[in-house]
């Protein structure tokens, strides 16, 4: 899947982007959960995590690396520092793009504390070298610091302690397959369930002194894209609109309006999607159309079209890509509230796609 940590900047900070912007950055540190039980959602990964350092712990050992994957705002990051924490060990923060040189790398290696957790975001960007280092310190507890150049380079050969690599990627399909394997643990972050993101909503509005009702939660819950850190930001801009339209307290009628201003219709779809739902079902009878002139009829690049707005249509089974172009399922035609065409012959792609 297409979850590029790059891809919204393309059309702008956008309010249900999953990356996170300057004010995102700002506030996330005091909404995120401190231990694996404030953690919201993901049973499956949060059961299993909770096996992998509970034996770890009776058996006073380090626990094995981790590789976390999703995308963007679900979680990784959170789920690293909660490592540390259930460990009792301290956490150093660095990313795939800060290390170029296997010198970086070694550096911070080399200065690791005995069972601390190095949490390596963005771990898909790590330079080749560097990776290579990374295998050897994962498995042996060792790096090769290599001294001088050319034929009288040596390799000085290092010994590290026992650390817990904690790797995060919103691409797991790019990692070589010799680094996944090094990861004792893999958990893949799936999108929250509305009930789960209405959790993340009360608890997070409870930690900012917002007073909300469960509707309120519930309104916002199912515009956040399954993302926590939409429902966060979402939270922020309703908190906004109660404070200066009403008496700051958010029901599902304020949670509604001030989502209604901001763009973000119910299924948490934005200008740019609806533009792009309304172009290929007005223009285009609801395809098939061609990427570029789909791109075209709403004003965009066609990277935009691509890359911003349908990951999501497709994840919420809204539009599809097929080898003739784009085209809207029936869900589409609902969710905005047109009639698809009637019989058309062979002339719309509807009927034989979805035996309408
Ligand atoms: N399970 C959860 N329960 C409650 N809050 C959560 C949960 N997961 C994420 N959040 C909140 O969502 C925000 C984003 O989470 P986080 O920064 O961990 O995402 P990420 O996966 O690291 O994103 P990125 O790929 O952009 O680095 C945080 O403020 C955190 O509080
Ligand atoms: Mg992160």
């Amino acid at each position: 899947m297409n979850w590029d940590d790059t891809t919204d900047t393309s059309a702008g900070e956008r309010l249900v982007g999953p990356v996170a912007d300057r004010e995102d950055q700002a506030v996330e540190a005091a909404l995120r959960p401190k231990d694996l039980g404030e953690f919201i959602g993901q049973e499956k990964v949060r059961e299993q995590l909770d096996l992998v350092l509970r034996a770890a712990r009776a058996r006073g050992a380090t626990a094995d690396h981790v590789l976390l994957s999703g995308a963007p705002g679900l979680g990784k990051t959170t789920l690293s520092m909660i490592i540390a924490a259930e460990m009792g060990a301290p956490i150093r923060i660095t990313s795939g793009p800060a290390i170029q040189h296997a010198g970086d790398l070694a550096a911070i290696l080399s200065s690791l504390q005995e069972g601390e957790v190095l949490f390596l975001d963005e771990i898909h960007r790590m330079s080749r070298p560097a990776e290579e280092m990374l295998y050897m310190a994962m498995e042996d507890f060792r790096v090769d610091v290599i001294v001088g150049k050319g034929p009288g380079a040596t390799a000085i050969p290092l010994e590290l302690p026992p650390f817990t690599l904690v790797g995060a990627t919103t691409r797991a399909g790019l990692l070589p397959p010799p680094l996944r394997d090094r990861f004792g643990f893999t958990a893949h972050m799936e999108f929250y369930e509305p009930a789960e993101l209405q959790r993340v909503v009360h608890r997070s509005a409870s930690l900012l002194d917002v007073e909300i009702d469960t509707d309120g939660a519930a309104e916002i819950a199912g515009r956040s894209r399954g993302t926590p850190r939409i429902a966060n930001r979402l939270l922020r801009r309703v908190r906004d609109y109660a404070q200066v339209k009403a008496d700051g307290v958010i029901n599902r009628e304020i949670a509604a309006a001030a989502l209604a201003v901001y763009e973000v219709d119910a299924r948490g779809l934005d200008r740019l999607d609806r533009a792009v739902l309304e172009a290929l079902l007005k223009l285009f009878g609801g395809g098939p159309v061609g990427l570029s002139t789909l791109a075209v009829a709403v004003g965009e690049e066609r990277e935009t079209v691509e890359e911003v707005a349908e990951p999501f249509l497709v994840r919420e089974g809204l539009l599809a890509r097929t080898p003739r172009g784009r085209v809207a399922t029936p869900a589409a035609w609902a969710h905005l509230g047109l009639t698809p065409p009637r019989s058309q012959g062979g002339g719309n792609g509807q009927q034989d796609l979805f035996g309408a």
